[in-house]
């Protein structure tokens, strides 16, 4: 097994901590490649789940208090939905989540942190929501529901009002203001919305809530089949783990059971996992097709289906392996299960495909990145080839010279997993900690990697798109598209890395003659952003036609219904609305290519 520098800092360090971010004292010596390799410690090969760097889990409430899952702050969901169980083991496949007949203890996904402390501490929440103020939204379809301000006017549920109350949430973003009383009265979606605005709590609070509130359910019994009652899928298995944690606080002493299913992990746990009982299944399509195939999970009983990052889920990459598990399964079809495709862009010829999984659905759209709140600045730099590692060395230097001496989590991306491998060794050999996530790395090895980065061990990680998408990794102050993109969508979704939940960041990209295709979407993006457009890009720009792929027509929002570009299934009068969030204005255009998707693993 390859070991990157991250591990060997890993090892090295010992959990000391001994080499803080910039700490060059104890800094360990550096270990090249060809000396890596070295046994797997048990940290490594980490159990699934482990992205989050905080503490591990324990359960300080329910231990203590000797009270089974029914909790001193709500009652979990009453047992609408026990399953056939053959385990004879007074659980597993498919009783209803949470509680093992109240003899499971629970989690605290919080970690050691005082519950009651958390919330009381209501202010403490990071996002800028000034930021969001005057962001345009626009809603398309007939009866359209309207949105609410506060979390308050949605009757989501006592037990998961409180875990939004944990997790510091004080109000709605604006994807989560109209979207989730959308998905309330039960109708399909098409939401696409800003890096970084929420949209995972958008799509699992109504999903929890009607689990939580719905009719009991007779599930069938299977030997040793599970029928989860919603699926939500991602593409990639760090966003999956991530959207699993997530979804697990929000469930948190509901009774709902969250389980993430995704490949790289050993598939005995995870089958493990869904013995003991599934309500919500998190899953990448590769690893999903192999347990349908097993029979071990059926999706019959599918109420809720998520697509999370839902055009990426939709081209080319995935296409196959989503129609089979949403079309040649037992999944109820459209309008027989509620359907909610999320990203932060949405081409047409991928909405054209996505609205065959959909039923009379709402479409929503709320203003793109940076559009209208400049939360990234956006810089772009014409660096030869053979000039970028130099050129990225200069950066770093001059973000440690800038703050404190700390080097700030940067993020850089490049095209290739053989590009990654050899700029991490670069650096390393140049004094700048760095570890690698990508597609030829072990699954151990690429949340290590994560983790390692989040903490601080090693504030640069370079990736390829496989860390495109989703990751909502805190404090990421600047990511550098070291190789630029293809596709102006991947673009966006990289940069989303950084400026999250309203906060600022800064993202740099080298440009030369082999990123001609890109000037000029690169130069309207950033012209909609008010960022500094350099004239030589704005030259390049002027030169280059649109190709298929990168062009646009949505202007400030990510992208607009092709409904309405079509003159299919225009909404009946009255309807559609369109809606400003606090101000701005109409703005035609948004991306239109299909595309086909850059370097991915
Ligand atoms: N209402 C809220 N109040 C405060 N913080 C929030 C709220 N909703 C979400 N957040 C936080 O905002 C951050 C970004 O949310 P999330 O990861 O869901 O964004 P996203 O829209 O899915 O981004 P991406 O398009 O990159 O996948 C997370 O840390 C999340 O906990």
């Amino acid at each position: 097994m390859r070991t990157s520098w991250a591990d060997a800092v890993d090892g090295a360090a010992s959990g000391s901590n001994s080499y803080g971010v910039g700490g060059a004292s104890h800094r360990p010596a550096y270990v090249p490649p060809h000396l890596r390799n070295r046994t797997p410690t048990p940290e490594r090969m980490a159990a699934p789940s482990t992205l989050n760097n905080g503490p591990l889990p324990v359960n300080d409430r329910l231990g203590n208090s000797g009270q089974n899952s029914g909790s001193r702050w709500a009652g979990p969901r009453s047992d609408y939905g026990k399953q056939g169980n053959n385990s004879g083991r007074g659980g597993g496949w498919g009783n209803r989540g949470g509680s093992w007949g109240g003899r499971e203890l629970e989690a605290n996904p919080f970690g050691n942190e005082d519950v009651e402390e958390i919330v009381s501490d209501q202010e403490s929440s990071g996002i800028n929501f000034d930021a969001y103020e005057d962001i345009p939204v626009e809603t398309s379809g007939v009866n359209v529901p309207p949105p609410v301000n506060t979390f308050a006017e949605i009757d989501l549920g006592e037990a998961l009002n409180l875990n939004i109350r944990r997790c510091k949430y004080v109000k709605p973003t604006p994807v989560q203001r109209y979207t989730i009383p959308i998905s309330l009265v039960g109708r399909d979606l098409m939401a696409c919305a800003q890096t970084g605005s929420g949209k995972t709590a958008a799509f699992c609070f109504p999903i929890i809530s009607g689990i939580m509130r719905g009719q009991a359910v007779q599930r069938p019994h299977g030997f040793r089949t599970v029928f989860p009652l919603a699926l939500i899928l991602s593409p990639t298995r760090e966003l999956s783990c991530q959207i699993h944690m997530e979804t697990k606080k929000f469930a948190y002493q509901t009774g709902v059971k969250v389980v993430v299913v995704y490949g790289g992990a050993p598939i005995n746990q995870q089958l493990r996992e869904l013995e003991r009982g599934v309500d919500i299944l998190v899953a990448t399509p590769g690893r999903l097709v192999d347990l349908l195939e097993r029979a071990k999970v059926s999706l019959q009983m599918i109420r809720y289906l998520a697509l999370d990052e839902a055009d990426r889920m939709l081209d080319m990459g995935f296409e196959p392996q989503i129609r089979k598990i949403v079309e040649q399964t037992d999944m109820p079809p459209p309008g027989g299960r509620q359907t909610m495709l999320f990203s932060a862009t949405f081409p047409r010829e991928i909405q054209r495909l996505a609205s065959d999984f959909l039923s009379n659905y709402i479409f929503l759209t709320v203003g793109r990145v940076g559009s209208s709140t400049d939360l990234i600045v956006q810089r772009v730099e014409f660096v030869q080839e053979t000039d970028k590692r130099s050129h990225l060395m200069d950066l770093l230097h001059a973000q440690k010279d800038n703050g404190s001496g700390r080097q700030p989590l940067t993020l850089v991306f490049v095209e290739t997993k053989k590009g990654a491998d050899s700029l991490e060794y670069w650096l390393c050999g140049n004094g700048f900690p760095a570890t690698t996530i990508h597609g030829d790395r072990t699954q151990p090895e690429r949340e290590l990697a994560l983790r390692s980065f989040k903490s601080g061990k090693t504030p640069i990680l370079v990736a390829t798109d496989v860390a495109a998408r989703g990751l909502d990794i805190p404090h990421v102050s600047h990511v550098v598209n070291f190789d630029l993109p293809n596709d102006i969508d991947d673009y966006v979704h990289r940069i989303g890395r950084t400026g999250r939940a309203g906060k600022t960041g800064l993202a740099t990209a080298f440009f030369n003659e082999n990123n001609m295709s890109l000037a000029k979407p690169l130069a309207d993006l950033m012209q909609e952003a008010n960022q500094e457009v350099p004239q030589w890009l704005t030259r390049y720009a002027s030169w280059g036609a649109y190709g298929g792929k990168n062009r646009r027509s949505g202007g400030r929002f990510g992208s607009r219904d092709f409904r309405k570009e079509n003159s299919f299934n225009r909404p009946a009068s009255g309807g559609g609305s369109m809606d400003y969030y606090g101000g701005g204005g109409a703005y035609g255009g948004a991306y239109a290519g299909a595309g086909a998707p850059s370097a991915w693993d």
